[in-house]
């Protein structure tokens, strides 16, 4: 059995304002009272593991100690076959961090360019299958902890297409689709995404027969 959350705040510890939307819309119905890593003012996590569990466990933990209050952290990466599944647990840090008109961020359409380019080596009859994965880790201060994996598979498509959503989104397209996810709406995303499959575990888990949204 799983540590229930009981009512109290729950800090969303990411430090992407991308996936901070799609959780807080996730949670929304669940009226659950939320704080974001960054109003807390919260420092970055190195992520130091080699799996999105271990990342995600970390990030919830650090986050859940720093603030005294249970934490929802997410690990997720994209995994292309014809790469081993790379970038994978790495996905973030094939983006170079840089400056954008005066703010921090990472040049995805430079990481999104350098898949592309491991891909177009290998002819162009290659393999462009891939998966995002999403691992929802739920830490408490105490130390208890909870995990939820989702995925979701499609295609690693060439040029970017889209500006909805965030990250890699302009490249993946679902299986069963012919745009990308950041041709979609936040709602159109949230029915397929890995995140909303590792949510429904949570959902399930969390709420039990409570559940709805
Ligand atoms: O660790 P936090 O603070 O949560 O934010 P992050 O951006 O560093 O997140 P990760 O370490 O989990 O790195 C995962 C990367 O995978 C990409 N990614 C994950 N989910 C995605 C999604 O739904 N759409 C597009 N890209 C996604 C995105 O580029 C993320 O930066
Ligand atoms: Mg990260």
């Amino acid at each position: 059995m799983t540590r229930k959350l009981d009512g109290s705040k729950l800090v969303i510890a990411t430090h992407n304002a991308g996936k901070l939307r799609e959780i807080s819309a996730l949670l929304a119905p669940f009226g659950v009272d939320c704080v974001s890593a960054g109003e807390l003012g919260l420092p970055e996590p190195e992520e130091t593991g080699t799996t999105f569990v271990e990342n995600a466990l970390l990030k919830a933990h650090a986050a859940a100690k720093a603030a005294g209050l249970p934490a929802l952290a997410d690990d997720s990466g994209l995994s292309v076959t014809a790469l081993g599944g790379r970038p994978g647990v790495y996905t973030a840090d094939w983006a170079e961090r840089q400056w954008f008109e005066g703010e921090p961020g990472r040049d995805w359409y430079m990481a999104m360019g350098k898949v592309e380019g491991l891909l177009s080596e290998q002819g162009p009859d290659v393999d462009r299958s891939c998966w995002f994965t999403s691992v929802l880790a739920i830490a408490w201060p105490e130390g208890d902890e909870a995990i939820y994996e989702g995925r979701v598979d499609g295609t690693f498509s060439w040029p970017p297409r889209g500006t909805m959503g965030f990250g890699y989104d302009p490249v993946f397209v679902p299986q069963g689709q012919n745009v990308s996810f950041a041709q979609l709406t936040v709602a159109e995303k949230q029915a397929m995404s890995h995140r909303a499959d590792a949510f429904e575990k949570l959902v399930a888990d969390q709420f039990g027969d409570a559940a709805h949204g």
